[in-house]
């Protein structure tokens, strides 16, 4: 069974590897899903998103702590090929890396197709902390670089980071929750070109700005052609 993104309320995806019978489904914890830790202003946010999904425009992305989990149709059975059971088991995504529900990083993304835009709800747990109080600069690069390479992905398939850039306008408080607002300006070949906006909440403080340049590692059909197919 492959969903994607997957349609029931419990976040649980039930997949089945090729080596393995059918009768042995693998089920992927999607971790976007609200948990105790997050703050009302979280939920709020989230809710405010769950609403627009409801006439397509916008689509809840699952969030699993392994990156092949990600990858539908065809190409998650390909990507099994690539990836040994070992590496499978012993590798997380980086953000997805600490079991504790509130320490790290709390996210989950929103995706619009038609405006190639992908945006990221992110409250920064007490992990997390560069200057006292505040979100290390290291954690924000981070949930920008896996919102706009999201997006990226969405557009064009299996991408790398080949720059990011960014400026630091305002220090985000850990606890507090910002908006990662990342687009698709331009497509070249396989160069894609993208920014990203970190406010708050209330839209009133930037936080950061970057534009980052990825590029698209091979022809396999971007997650887009693939979600259309099905
Ligand atoms: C429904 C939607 C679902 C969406 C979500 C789905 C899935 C999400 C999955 C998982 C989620 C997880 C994370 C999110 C995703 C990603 C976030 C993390 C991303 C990373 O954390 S990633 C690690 C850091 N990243 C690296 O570790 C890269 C090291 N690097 C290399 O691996 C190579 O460097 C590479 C591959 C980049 C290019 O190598 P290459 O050999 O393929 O290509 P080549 O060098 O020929 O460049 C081709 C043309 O790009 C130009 N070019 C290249 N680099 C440039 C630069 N820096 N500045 C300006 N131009 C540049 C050239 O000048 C040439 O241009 P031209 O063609 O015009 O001459």
């Amino acid at each position: 069974v492959e969903e994607f993104p997957p349609s029931g309320s419990n976040g649980v995806t039930l997949r089945c590897r090729s080596r393995v019978k059918s009768s042995c489904p693998i089920q992927s914890k999607d971790y976007a899903l609200p948990n105790s830790s997050w703050s009302q202003g979280m939920m709020d946010l989230y809710s405010r998103f769950l609403e627009m999904c409801k006439d397509g425009t916008w689509k809840r992305i699952p969030s699993y702590s392994n990156s092949v989990d990600h990858i539908p149709g065809k190409a998650f059975w390909e990507s099994l090929k690539l990836m040994s059971e070992k590496e499978r088991k012993d590798t997380r995504l980086f953000p997805r890396n600490m079991d504790t529900e509130g320490v790290g990083f709390e996210y989950a993304m929103f995706l619009n197709p038609s405006e190639k835009r992908m945006v990221c709800l992110f409250q920064p747990g007490p992990y997390l902390e560069g200057p006292s109080g505040f979100a290390h600069g290291g954690s924000t690069a981070t949930i920008i670089d896996s919102t706009i390479g999201s997006c990226a992905t969405f557009v064009a398939g299996r991408v790398m980071t080949a720059n990011l850039s960014i400026n630091y306008r305002n220090p985000i408080p850990l606890g507090s929750v910002v908006l990662v607002d990342s687009k698709v300006d331009q497509v070249e070949g396989r160069k894609v070109f993208l920014s990203c906006h970190v406010r708050s909440i209330d839209g009133q403080t930037l936080h950061a700005e970057a534009t980052a340049l990825f590029i698209r590692l091979d022809s396999t059909k971007s997650l887009q052609q693939q979600m259309s197919c099905q």
